[in-house]
């Protein structure tokens, strides 16, 4: 799995000596940031108010709490979207984080969806795919259904955005982003990412700041496609060490060996870290146009 580090170029981002947002100073300036964005972008779209997707997660504990800081309750709509039964005690956990901040929360079952589509969709296609690619593994199956359900949310997100005027709230932070690590357009999808420039150990520091209870804080990230699935098993490495490496090879532009080095982590980590990130670019852009005529210049 080699990544030319000569290869991998990103653009600078501002943050210069890689060190993050974690002293009370600084959360208190990025609250106001973040709260003041997203207000100006929902009066810029004259929107009603926002829906944010509701896992139970410290990333969508923070989003909607900033969301409610930024419009009052009443503007904030929250969706908690199991499919699985293990996800049954993640959502009663976001019912109870909306019901502290006091917005409209609706917890509907995408089982039945996900079960119509198996039978209708995926099962016919299944069919075929197992003439055409005897060798996919079964997990790739896993994957292919978890981002389905994940673009099932981003649906009912939109649905609720259409049926009551408002704007949808992603809640990627800056490590998931830089890494591809979320669904495109299933969790990726969104019209503003207010903790999208924060890292995860970012979003941790000021998640404690803004008061979310420390058993979210402290839960272990995940993106629930199936039991035990977990972001540190997934990506190798867990974000104390994801984190501190991206920062230097994004912001500072080290290069990957001097990163690992830096870090004292193995190359073999830091490739993998690595190749992530620029496998995962096209995640990050609009997709392209041929081009023709330099007609470019609307995205
Ligand atoms: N934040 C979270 O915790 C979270 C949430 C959801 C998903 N995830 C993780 O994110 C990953 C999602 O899976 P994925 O990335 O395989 O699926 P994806 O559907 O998000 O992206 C793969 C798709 O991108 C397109 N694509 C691939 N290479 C491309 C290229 N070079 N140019 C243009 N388009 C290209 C193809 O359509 C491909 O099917 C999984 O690892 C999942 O666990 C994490
Ligand atoms: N069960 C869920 N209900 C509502 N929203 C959910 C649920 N699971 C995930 N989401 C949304 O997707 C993002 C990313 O999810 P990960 O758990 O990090 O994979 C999450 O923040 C919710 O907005
Ligand atoms: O996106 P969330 O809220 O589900 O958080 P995490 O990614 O830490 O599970």
């Amino acid at each position: 799995m080699g990544v030319d580090s000569r290869t991998f170029v990103y653009p600078r981002s501002g943050v210069e000596n890689g060190s993050f947002i974690t002293s009370r100073e600084e959360l208190e300036e990025v609250r106001t940031r973040l709260t003041d964005h997203v207000r100006a972008t929902v009066e810029d779209a004259d929107a009603a108010g926002v829906v944010v997707a509701m896992s139970g997660g410290i990333d969508s504990t923070v989003t909607a709490t900033l969301a409610v800081d930024a419009l009052g309750s009443d503007r904030v709509l929250g969706l908690g979207l199991p499919c699985h039964k293990t996800e049954r005690a993640a959502v009663s956990e976001a019912r109870t984080i909306a019901e502290g901040l006091g917005i409209e929360f609706h917890d509907v079952q995408l089982r039945p969806l996900l079960a119509a589509f198996e039978e209708t969709f995926a099962g016919e296609l299944e069919e075929a795919s197992s003439a055409e690619q005897p060798t996919q593994r079964p997990n790739e199956r896993n994957y292919a259904i978890g981002n389905a359900v994940a673009r099932f949310r981003m649906l009912c997100a939109y649905y609720v955005a259409n049926r009551r005027s408002r704007l949808v709230l992603g809640t990627a932070n800056r490590s998931e982003w830089l890494l591809g690590y979320f669904t495109k357009y299933g969790d990726g999808a969104a019209d503003l990412y207010p903790i999208g420039d924060l890292y995860k150990t970012e979003v941790r520091a000021l998640a404690e700041r803004i008061g979310v209870p420390r058993r979210i804080v402290n839960k272990e990230p995940t993106a629930g496609f199936w039991a035990g699935q977990t972001d540190a098993s997934e990506l190798g490495a867990p974000y104390e060490v994801i984190d501190p490496f991206l920062t230097r090879i994004v912001d500072e532009r080290l290069s990957i060996e001097d990163a690992a080095d830096e870090l004292e982590i193995t190359l073999e980590t830091a490739r993998t870290i690595a190749l992530r990130c620029s496998e995962t670019a096209h995640k990050r852009t609009l997709p392209p146009t041929p081009g023709i005529d330099g007609r470019t210049d609307l995205r």
